[in-house]
């Protein structure tokens, strides 16, 4: 805790910019001389043993302004009737080829304080700033941790720069016992309390966020919510701990440069030669066409999965420029359908900026709305017209290992999303599936990370790699898979199993809605005729 103003010559309460990592959570509120206050919970020291007593005390906004993501959470549990957790914890929706199942446990970031038995005073281990008093209740056991607690009243003081609780003399203080609040009675109080100061500056906060990021609005037409503040808006990946990214200085490039009017309508000018494109899908129209030998001989290794040399092959190029007025490049239709992974060109290349196969790397063109849904939390629109083909957005976050994964899975609970999203395009060929690495985009990523899962989708996410020899880290790049009018929600398959009939899939909706081993899972919220019930089947 500290403190902004020392003390006041009126002698009221000088004022305290709580830092976050100070308290464990958000308890309660109330509305007190027209203002609204929020009764926190101090965080104490784990490194005395005894039960997690940590006194609390009641706040105004203005010094909670760096603690607002923990007030979201209680607005949030408030809203959902549930008690607040002292974390802003993941959904489980892991998204991905290989989807994985990940659960996370909600931890309370609560350690008992030490109390002086002479003085009666609990001592955090590290030394506090504060520098001024606040009233507050707080309860200790003074004999034993076996849950026989004694309540005392007490202030908190400043005292050589820690904070203490001192038992209360002169000042009288109600009797509330500390270790379990909110009182029922604060508890009611609550519930005919509104919060509309809390709405307003998170609301304000959450849009300052998204000044800094172009082209990217927010829209609320439900409530008065935003996303989490949690959550922090990045341009790149973020490796994480023990994940290795190799220096673009040594990716390899192509040699050859491009001629500003070539490829305009058709891609790259050296299909056959480009090292660039040694791995993208080899053209085999214009193989049969150019040379029948050779496809013969190309088809034999093929069928019996052997290693082909593409080198000199013709290729398929991703993308293509449609000629009209607005015409960005799109993602040719076989792309599209075959999920081929796409190479672009990169730093070391000689082609230059004018090269057709630097789509992606560009980066986001498009005006993107978050928005809330009814029934599937936040969603994402495109605000102009996209065309089918046409790039949107990758997907970011940080880049964790697999074993960084697991251990973010099992300290999850079960109903909550996670925004895991496996980079294992290439697990099984040139990577064993321990070595790849995952996306978790949960604290940190950008709008397509509010991409809601629909089970007859209009986008597509989409392998995009500017380094052919490293199958680790490449973007996730979403593509409309149709044309998509603006204001209509972007969505993708979380799972992208291959299409079926209608009748099929209504038949297996509903026998998965009957399924009593689905109980507990998350159910699809998409509404589209081939919806299969279930997120994640
Ligand atoms: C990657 S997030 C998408 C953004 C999310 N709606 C949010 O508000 O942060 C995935 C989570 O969104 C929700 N969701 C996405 N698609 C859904 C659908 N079709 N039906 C119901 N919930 C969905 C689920 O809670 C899921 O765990």
């Amino acid at each position: 805790m500290s403190t902004q103003n020392a003390s006041t010559s009126s002698g009221a309460r000088a004022i305290y910019v709580v830092k976050p990592l100070e308290i464990s959570k958000v308890l309660c509120h109330r509305r007190k001389n027209d203002r609204e206050q929020f009764l926190i919970r101090w965080k104490t020291d784990p490194e005395f043993p005894v039960p997690p007593r940590a006194p609390c005390s009641w706040h105004d906004l203005e010094e909670l302004t760096q603690c607002l993501h923990l007030v979201q959470i209680y607005l949030e549990s408030r809203s959902r009737g549930q008690p607040a957790s002292s974390s802003a914890a993941p959904n489980v929706a892991t998204l991905g080829p290989q989807p994985l199942k990940r659960k996370r446990e909600s931890r309370d970031g609560e350690h008992p304080l030490s109390r002086d038995s002479r003085t009666g005073y609990l001592t955090p281990a590290r030394p506090s700033r504060s520098t001024s008093v606040i009233s507050l209740s707080s309860s200790s056991d003074t004999s034993s941790n076996t849950g026989d607690v004694s309540v005392y009243n007490a202030v908190l003081e400043r005292k050589d720069g820690w904070i203490v609780a001192k038992r209360s003399k002169q000042i009288k203080v109600p009797k509330i016992n500390a270790t379990n609040l909110p009182t029922p009675e604060m508890v009611e109080q609550a519930a005919n309390t509104p919060f509309t100061q809390a709405e307003r500056l998170i609301r304000a906060a959450f849009h300052k966020k998204l000044e800094r990021i172009p082209n990217l609005f927010l829209e609320n037409k439900i409530d008065k919510s935003t996303p989490s503040l949690d959550f922090k808006f990045i341009k790149d990946y973020v490796p994480g701990h023990g994940v290795y990214r190799a220096d673009p200085d040594t990716y390899e490039g192509c040699d050859r440069p491009c001629k500003p009017n070539m490829g305009n309508h058709v891609g790259c000018e050296h299909p056959r030669e480009c090292e660039c494109l040694e791995y993208a899908a080899v053209n085999e129209d214009a193989l049969t066409r150019d040379d029948p030998k050779q496809y013969r001989e190309y088809m034999r290794l093929r069928q019996a999965n052997e290693f082909i040399d593409t080198r000199g092959l013709p290729k398929r190029f991703p993308y293509h420029k449609p000629k009209g007025e607005r015409s960005p490049q799109t993602l040719v239709q076989f792309y599209r359908e075959q999920r081929h992974p796409i190479y672009e060109c990169n730093v070391n290349c000689r082609c230059g900026l004018i090269c057709k196969s630097r789509v992606v790397q560009k980066g986001r063109k498009v005006p993107l709305t978050i928005f809330k849904t009814p029934n599937r939390g936040w969603g994402v629109y495109c605000n102009e017209e996209l065309i089918a083909g046409e790039f949107i957005d990758t997907y970011l976050g940080e880049i964790i290992t697999t074993q960084e994964a697991d251990r973010r899975e099992q300290a999850s609970t079960k109903e909550k999303q996670s925004y895991l999203y496996s980079l294992d395009k290439f697990v099984g060929d040139s990577l064993a599936e321990e070595e790849s690495y995952v996306v978790d985009g949960q604290y940190m990523g950008g709008p397509t990370r509010f991409i809601n899962h629909c089970c007859e989708p209009n986008c597509r996410q989409y392998t995009v790699s500017y380094n052919k020899n490293d199958p680790r880290i490449y973007d996730i790049a979403f593509f409309a898979l149709e044309d998509i009018p603006a204001g209509t929600e972007l969505t993708f398959d979380y799972v992208d199993p291959d299409e079926e009939e209608e009748d099929v899939a209504v038949r297996k909706r509903e026998a998965a809605m009957r399924d009593p081993a689905n109980a507990g899972k998350q159910r699809c919220n998409c509404g589209a005729r081939k919806c299969r019930g279930f997120l994640w089947t």
